[in-house]
């Protein structure tokens, strides 16, 4: 069902001279979605979110938001905003007028636009820093600032450009707890690009894989995981093997692989790896010709009946982990 505030890219593309960094991508992300945009480097996920905030020149195709064509609005007239990876805070204004410098330059009153600022530093649990400049805040301050600064614009979508690329691992995994927590309370679309396969699958609702400028696949979080269609999304994601078959390519999950004796085995292989991870064992075989494939056995499991290197092993799986690849 469409709402008024999807977001609908259609046949959009970018070129930079002879490089095609978006190809005609089709896509439509409903309204209050937190979308992840995910890939390798280079495949186009910056310029895609850069054309969606008007950042960017659009080469083709267009972008409508609510049916309305925005692609080639101001980035102030579009009902987005974008927080950018590495903040641009104004380093000589303080937090709050940091956050309130959109509303200064749409002409907003003094007052009005600092007890909107102080409610947007609010959302952000960022209130006892205002009167700060931003060098004397930490990187996951500074964040909540950046957020709160594209927050006030009261835009329909926000748009993140790695958000969380230069915090530490342990702020990164809380920032990305509240990110969670303020698309939920604001209700609005999210589209956040990200190369990280964890980060994508912690927050979306809906993830988008791209690949060499094309959309590989999308949809909800959940189905895009367990049913990759293609080798490159089952190998990007990670957790998969892909097994090659005279029958076709599949990916099965390496949690769905079963050790079984190496008789009669639906794979037979060698052990090549043992990696203990605390709660499982990731357990590496070499089967036939030169595929190496990973099973992730239960420490109980793995400890019941434990196998060593160079050891002959049988690999089994249920029918329906197994995913037939189209390419
Ligand atoms: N301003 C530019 N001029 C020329 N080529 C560019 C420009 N910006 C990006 N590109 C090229 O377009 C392609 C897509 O780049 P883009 O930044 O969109 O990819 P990305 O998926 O966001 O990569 P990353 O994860 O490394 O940021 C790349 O080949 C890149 O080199």
């Amino acid at each position: 069902m469409r709402s008024e505030l999807d977001l609908e890219l259609v046949s959009l593309t970018k070129r930079y001279g002879q490089t095609v960094a978006v190809d005609a991508i089709t896509h439509l992300f409903h309204a209050g979605t937190y979308a992840c945009l995910l890939g390798p480097s280079g495949c186009g996920k910056s310029s895609t979110l850069r054309m969606i905030a008007g950042h960017e020149s659009v080469t083709d195709g267009n972008i409508l938001l609510g049916g309305r064509d925005i692609s080639y609005l101001p980035p102030a007239k579009r009902g987005t905003a974008m927080m950018f990876q590495n903040y641009a805070l104004f380093p000589h204004l303080t937090v709050l007028d940091n956050v309130a410098f959109s509303l200064r330059m749409k002409g907003v009153d003094a007052p009005t636009r600092r007890a909107r600022a102080a409610e947007m530093l609010e959302l952000v649990e960022m209130t006892g820093l205002s009167d700060r400049l931003p060098a004397q805040l930490s990187g996951g301050q500074q964040q909540r600032v950046a957020l709160a600064r594209a927050l006030i614009t009261d835009p329909q979508v926000l748009l993140l450009d790695e958000p969380l690329s230069a915090l530490d691992p342990f702020l990164r995994v809380r920032m990305r707890g509240e990110l969670k927590r303020l698309q939920r309370e604001l209700g609005i679309t999210f589209i956040h690009v990200t190369h990280g396969q964890d980060e994508a699958l912690a927050l979306a609702d809906e993830i988008v894989v791209m690949n060499d400028a094309r959309i590989e696949q999308s949809g909800p979080t959940r189905d895009v995981f367990d049913a990759p269609k293609t080798a490159f999304v089952a190998q990007f994601l990670g957790s998969h093997n892909v097994i090659a078959l005279p029958e076709g390519k599949i990916a099965v999950r390496s949690d769905e692989l079963r050790l079984t004796a190496p008789d009669g085995a639906r794979l037979q292989g060698r052990v090549t790896g043992v990696e203990y991870q605390g709660t499982h064992v990731a357990l590496r075989a070499m089967i036939g010709g030169e595929q190496e494939v990973t099973a992730l056995l239960t420490d109980k499991d793995f400890f019941g009946q434990p196998k060593d290197l160079g050891e002959a092993v049988g690999l089994d799986w249920d029918r329906k982990a197994a995913h037939a690849l189209s390419a």
